[in-house]
């Protein structure tokens, strides 16, 4: 198709899209007629990845239009759009490029990529070949959720192995969670691993350890009269905890309890929080812990109740021949592969980072929980007067 014809096919389809999407305003002529008033098509880009198409509203159409009929874009120039811009000037872009079915994970590829962030989570590549990489600094708390199957340990495992490649054990104290007692064996001698529980007892105490933690760090804020866990005069390592199937401790009481604060205050803490979910209900993900598990990845879900829930509507379309394929919701909801280490590829390069001296902090010899563990933390308590 030579370019001028391929720019005037682009310009009849988003017209046609205008139109159904009733993105317009309507005049009512003297005749009797109506007449349409469409978005201006101001500039067409057709480049080997991408079509982007530059228009203006007309004064007075709704901009929020748009987003709520966004599914139209979708429909005519497929799932690879994305729109930008604001109040009246957008662009509406057609990636070419689609999702890679497999990525294998690379760490030496992906170093480049984690400069300058302290505490980077990998989720993956776009259509348009960029990586997705965020700081739990500024994002503390994700969820990954998803029928069995559809990459959630994977994506934990990725995770895991990128962070423990980036920092030291002194830098990052990672705990882990794993009641279904399948995936996280690997990480068990690794020395940033404070502990591997896999029964509600050991997780019981992990989970009042770090609720303790968040104590002692908020009185560290509040002594040294500063806002944030970097800004103390010596380093505190960050924590990551991060638990495959939350279902499992969801039904207790006193650790969701603890849950919902160790989210709730961590992130100026430097304590963050990473949650798996097979299937998701109300029950288990109230909107209290939905609000603060701020980033979602919805890999494939059974139907659309579930991927709603999650925050990630579409997911439920993801394909059974694509594992790693999920939608992550930040400010945007986007499509993405999840690179894909596999286990044996993982305890090879976990082999390094491996002490033979590594015990686990929480087997069960470890002395019980004090009583204070089951005290409930306010901002109050943590922050106290940091920012006085
Ligand atoms: N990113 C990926 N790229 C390619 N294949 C993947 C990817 N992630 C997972 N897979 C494939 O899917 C299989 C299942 O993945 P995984 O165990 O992570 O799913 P899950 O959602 O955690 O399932 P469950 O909830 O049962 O533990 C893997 O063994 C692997 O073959």
């Amino acid at each position: 198709m030579s370019g001028l014809w391929a720019k005037l096919m682009a310009r009849k389809k988003i017209i046609k899209a205008f139109r159904s999407a009733d993105l317009h305003l309507t005049y009512k002529m003297s005749d009797g007629n109506e007449r349409l008033i469409l978005p201006k098509i101001r500039n067409v880009t057709i480049t080997d990845a991408s079509t982007s198409i530059t228009f203006t509203l007309p004064n007075g159409l709704d901009p929020k239009l748009l987003k709520k009929n966004f599914y139209v874009f979708e429909q005519y120039f497929g799932q690879n759009v994305e729109l930008d811009g604001e109040v009246k000037r957008f662009t509406l872009t057609v990636n070419k490029g689609s999702l890679p079915k497999e990525l294998n994970y690379n760490y030496v590829k992906l170093e480049p990529e984690l400069e300058g962030l302290e505490m980077p989570i990998v989720c993956g590549k776009d259509c348009a070949g960029k990586w997705m990489i965020y700081d739990a600094i500024t994002e503390p708390n994700c969820l990954i959720s998803g029928e069995p199957g559809a990459g959630k340990s994977t994506q934990l495992r990725s995770i895991l192995a990128t962070l423990i490649q980036h920092k030291t054990p002194d830098q990052l104290h990672i705990y882990l969670g794993d009641l279904k007692m399948s995936e996280f064996f690997l990480f068990k001698d690794v020395e940033h691993v404070k502990s591997v529980c896999v029964y509600p007892e050991d997780m019981a105490r992990m989970l009042a350890h770090i609720h303790r933690e968040l104590k002692r760090r908020g009185e560290l804020l509040n002594k040294h009269r500063v806002t944030h866990i970097t800004k103390l005069p010596k380093a505190e390592p960050f924590i990551l905890l991060a638990i495959d199937e939350i279902v499992m401790i969801m039904d207790d009481k006193q650790m969701k309890k603890q849950i919902v604060q160790i989210t709730s205050l961590g992130r100026a803490l430097g304590i963050y929080c990473i949650l798996s979910l097979q299937r998701p209900s109300h029950d288990i993900l109230d909107t209290k812990i939905r609000g603060l598990l701020t980033v979602r990845m919805g890999f494939r879900t059974t139907d659309a109740s579930n991927s709603k829930i999650i925050g990630t509507p579409g997911s439920e379309r993801i394909s059974k021949t694509t594992p790693g394929r999920f939608l992550v919701k930040r400010d945007e909801l986007t499509e993405l592969q999840a690179p894909y280490l596999t286990e044996e590829d993982a305890e090879e390069l976990l082999d390094k980072y491996k002490s033979d001296s590594w015990t686990d902090m929480f087997t069960k010899e470890v002395a019980k929980c004090s009583q204070s563990d089951s005290e409930v933390l306010t901002e109050e308590d943590v922050f106290y007067d940091a920012t006085k």
